[in-house]
């Protein structure tokens, strides 16, 4: 590269730079800090400790930066989501595609989130994790059983990932900066 293309690049990244601030959610287990580690430095790890609270992460992608707002899914934090939702881009839902057991409270929790009228418009997308289990629901089977379809007043997305094997990361990452720049 030469220097003119250097200095051009670094006016470019100037001008173009965007910002864009996102809440994750969803049930306790569901694999939201995960997320947010594979999407930062890429490294996954087994050993998880719950969120208590939440945690504020800023990651750079080219030139978005990405303010995450990682909430915890026990219940005893869930009054708190709606709160953390009210200024954000775009609300990303993390469900556990292969835990059958919770998806009905994963679902009741998504549309009572949804229900609020401060969050009314907020782009959704839903990431079905951990799909390297076996059992793990199919993105038709979880767009039924969260019953997606029935979200009208907001563009809805849905994406089946794998924090642990970096499935379809690069997807949600590219949603991401897309959505950002139709923002601006
Ligand atoms: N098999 C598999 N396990 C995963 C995947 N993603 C996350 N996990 C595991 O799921 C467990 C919970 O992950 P966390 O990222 O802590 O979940 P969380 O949604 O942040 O949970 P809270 O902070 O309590 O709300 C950890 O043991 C992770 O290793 C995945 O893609 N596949
Ligand atoms: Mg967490």
């Amino acid at each position: 590269m030469g220097i003119w293309e250097v200095f051009l690049n670094w006016l470019r990244s100037l001008f173009f730079k965007q910002e864009m601030e996102l809440s994750l959610i969803g049930l306790q287990n569901a694999g939201k800090t995960s997320l947010v580690n594979v999407v930062a430095t890429g490294g996954y790890s087994e050993d998880m400790i719950p969120t208590v609270g939440f945690n504020m992460r800023k990651v750079t992608k080219g030139n978005v930066t990405i303010k995450l707002w990682d909430l915890g899914g026990q219940p005893r934090f869930r009054s708190m989501w709606e709160r953390y939702c009210r200024a954000v881009s775009a609300i990303v839902y993390v469900v556990d595609a292969a835990d059958h057991d919770n998806l009905s409270i994963s679902k009741g929790e998504l549309h009572d989130l949804l229900s609020k009228p401060a969050l009314t418009g907020i782009p959704l997308l839903v990431l079905g994790n951990k799909i390297d289990k076996a059992g793990a629901l199919s993105k038709q089977a979880l767009t039924d059983q969260m019953d997606l379809k029935s979200i009208e007043d907001r563009e809805v997305c849905c994406f089946m990932i794998s924090c642990k094997n970096s499935t379809n990361i690069d997807s949600v990452i590219n949603w991401l900066v897309k959505h950002s720049k139709s923002q601006s």
